[in-house]
């Protein structure tokens, strides 16, 4: 079925709350948690002051202020770029950062379409700029990057489904990622966190299961799809540029995480597919046996991991530069499709099979027609079904990652809870919902 969203009339999800419900409301549990203890400690200064006269107090709050002005002024003056600012992933980093990193004085949104939810953050304490760019143009890229102390890239080509040339798909994701790292040497830039994907792992065209793997596991690693490919290749420009000197002398310090499936709110296949259900009368079709793990990771966790490690990679630049992590959190291993019912059954959306309803060599035909559909139809219009020969090798072999690499190296714990990630994924896919009644 052709990925397309018009026509949508709506569906079961009760609640009614608009689409955008889910980026003005959007918050991390902990966030409050600095705005408290702000208080807190006002709280407790003026306790100290309670029995001295009123003048005295007000001199020693003010004082305190002062005190505290200085600190921010002193502790605001990094610079982020973000690549990709405006995509899914880019988004949640954006707003993590802003939540998260109190030392950042500018924050540079960097794509080549700009959002305009960007407009209610520039009206906060940081400086937000917004660039429209494209980082296959290496000047624009430069002329981003320069005065930048760390540069987070999660802008990328994502797609599996033959939307665009295997061309394309390269220039974005290796041509894009080597001008942003010569766009850092040439500027003076120290640190560059890479988006890179478990698809630079596998699973590979042989279908080998890579189950609860890490970082170490050995596993052959052999792509054709030019997606897995080209992630593959920027990432080793990435890691091999650990080391190189950037301008002024110092080392360029450099990492790559690695998320298995991203889910949560803004995701555009988890729409695609509760549309498509919608479409079928509120019923998916099983097509992959439930014993095939498929790794998943909530959004607002990978992009808590991105500002974890570019904070990190700054204090620890040995033990960090050059590395890979998965991204990780925990959500529970599942299939894709009981994965994805986590949060479309309580839209009402209803999987029907305990098997696979049509025999895998079926489906093989299926996807392989789709792919001949989509080359023929291809002078006449865009045929891009979520069925093709690589999403079902993709959603049919088992990849699985339990590592805690990145607990040990930088301190990471998950944000969210897997009650937590689900809960909001839910609610935005009810306020979508909603939103197009
Ligand atoms: N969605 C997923 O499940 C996973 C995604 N990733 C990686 O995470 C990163 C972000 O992915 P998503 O947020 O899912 O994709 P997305 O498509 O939502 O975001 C990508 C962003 O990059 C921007 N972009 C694309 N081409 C550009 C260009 N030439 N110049 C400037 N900006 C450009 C897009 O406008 C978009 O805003 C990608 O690098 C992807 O490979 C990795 C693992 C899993
Ligand atoms: C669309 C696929 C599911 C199709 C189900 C079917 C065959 C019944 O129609 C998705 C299955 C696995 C997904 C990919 C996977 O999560 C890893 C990814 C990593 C990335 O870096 C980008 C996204 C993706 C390739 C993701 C894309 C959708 C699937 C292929």
């Amino acid at each position: 079925m052709p990925v397309e969203h018009s026509g949508h009339q709506g569906g079961p999800c009760g609640k009614r709350v608009g689409e955008e419900g889910w980026r003005l409301g959007w918050s991390v549990p902990g966030m409050a948690r600095r705005e408290e203890q702000a208080e807190g400690d006002n709280h407790l200064s003026l306790a100290g002051n309670e029995r001295r006269p009123a003048l005295v107090a007000s001199l020693g709050t003010l004082g305190l202020w002062l005190q505290d002005m200085a600190d921010s002024a002193q502790a605001q003056k990094l610079v982020y770029l973000v690549t990709g600012g405006c995509g899914f992933l880019g988004e949640h980093v954006v707003r993590m950062l802003l939540q998260q990193e109190p030392r950042l004085r500018e924050l540079r949104i960097f794509d080549l379409h700009l959002g305009p939810w960007l407009e209610e953050l520039k009206t906060g304490p940081v400086q937000v700029t917004a660039i429209q760019g494209d980082v296959t143009q290496a000047h624009e890229v430069a002329a981003a990057v320069a005065g930048a102390h760390v540069v987070i890239h999660t802008a990328g080509l994502v797609d599996v489904f033959g939307k665009a040339s295997p061309e394309t798909i390269h220039e974005v994701n290796v041509q894009g990622t080597k001008n942003v790292i010569e766009a850092c040497v040439q500027t003076g830039t120290q640190f560059l966190v890479y988006t890179s994907s478990m698809e630079v792992v596998g699973p590979n065209i042989k279908g080998h299961p890579f189950y609860r793997g890490n970082e170490d596991t050995p596993y052959e690693a052999v792509h054709r799809h030019p997606y897995p490919s080209s992630k593959a290749r920027a990432e080793q420009l990435v890691l091999e540029a650990n080391g190189r000197k950037v301008r002024g002398g110092l080392p360029l310090v450099t990492c790559a995480l690695r998320p298995t499936g991203i889910y949560g709110e803004g995701h555009q296949i988890m729409r695609d597919i509760y549309y498509q259900g919608l479409r079928l009368g509120g019923r998916l079709f099983r097509a992959i046996p439930a014993s095939v793990e498929h790794g998943r990771v909530y959004v607002g966790n990978v992009a808590w991991m991105h500002v974890l490690v570019a904070r990190e990679l700054q204090q620890r630049p040995a033990l960090m530069g050059g590395q890979v992590y998965f991204c990780y959190d925990k959500s529970p291993y599942k299939s894709y499709e009981d994965f994805n019912m986590e949060f479309l059954g309580p839209c009402g959306l209803r999987l029907v099979g305990t098997r696979p309803l049509l025999p895998y060599w079926l489906l093989m035909l299926l996807a392989a027609l789709n792919a001949l559909l989509q080359w023929l139809l291809r002078p006449l219009l865009l045929y891009a079904p979520l069925l093709n020969p690589y999403t079902l090798a993709m959603a049919n072999t088992t990849f699985t990652v339990s590592t805690n690499k990145a607990q040990r190296h930088f301190g990471y714990e998950p944000l969210f809870s897997w009650e937590e990630s689900r809960t909001r994924t839910i609610r935005w896919m009810q306020a979508m919902d909603s939103s197009a009644q």
